[in-house]
């Protein structure tokens, strides 16, 4: 019987809780981003945006930077080539850059680039550098840097060129998505999945949520 009352109680308190939400103002989201990837994502976690306006900047790296500055400068430059059209709104960048090293490998541009990025990556540790750049209504910025680790088991020919055949590669940094066949190449991973697929859920949120966006009042 008490087992029924709380399951009532419980379910009476989300209903209401609900129901309070649903009226709260939904704050208004930019994305800037053309990556699908960030887009489903965001939408994992619930929330939606009401503009997805892609940046279109110069994405090569500056001489001698680190990959790691480059994912946060890119994700910047992103966010300050979006935010003067949407002025008043929250405006969400980011940037991930594929590194072994000191060396940035980026999207590839053909099938030799990426076989040569795989191969690379091949039997090997590398980075995965994502930078995200938060703009609020109020005009200010915030950015934050987050890296994982991934290692990749040796690949045979046959799987690179198999892999290479799938096109899952193009517009991937590194030569290749986490989220699709190349899962079966991670041997292991230290740090954040989402991250390496292109927006650190946990951060993002607690970026949102530190700045005034609930991220509970963002619905579909
Ligand atoms: C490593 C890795 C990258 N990626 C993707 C995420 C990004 O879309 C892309 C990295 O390129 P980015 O330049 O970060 O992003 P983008 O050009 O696709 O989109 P935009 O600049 O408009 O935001 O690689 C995966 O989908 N899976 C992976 O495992």
């Amino acid at each position: 019987m008490a087992d029924r009352k709380e399951a009532f109680a419980a379910h009476t308190s989300i209903a209401n809780k609900d129901s309070t939400s649903a009226t709260l103002p939904t704050p208004s989201l930019v994305l800037a981003s053309a990556s699908p990837r960030r887009l489903s994502l965001l939408k994992q976690i619930g929330v939606i945006p009401d503009i997805v306006s892609p940046a279109d900047i110069d994405e090569a790296a500056h001489k001698d930077e680190l990959p790691r500055d480059t994912a946060k400068r890119l994700s910047q430059e992103k966010a300050h080539a979006v935010f003067p059209q949407f002025g008043g709104k929250f405006l969400l960048a980011a940037d991930t850059v594929v590194a072994v090293g000191r060396r940035a490998l980026n999207k590839a541009e053909n099938e030799e680039e990426a076989y040569s990025f795989l191969k690379l990556l091949s039997g090997r540790r590398h980075q995965v550098h994502t930078g995200v750049t938060l703009a609020m209504p109020n005009e200010t910025t915030i950015s934050r840097l987050v890296s994982s680790s991934v290692v990749f088991k040796a690949l045979s020919e046959h799987e690179l060129r198999s892999y290479i055949q799938t096109e899952e590669w193009r517009g991937k940094a590194g030569g290749y998505a986490i989220q699709g066949r190349a899962a079966s190449f991670v041997r292991s991973i230290q740090g954040s999945y989402s991250n390496v697929v292109g927006l650190p859920l946990f951060e993002v949120s607690n970026m949102l949520i530190g700045n005034g966006f609930d991220i509970w009042t963002s619905r579909e």
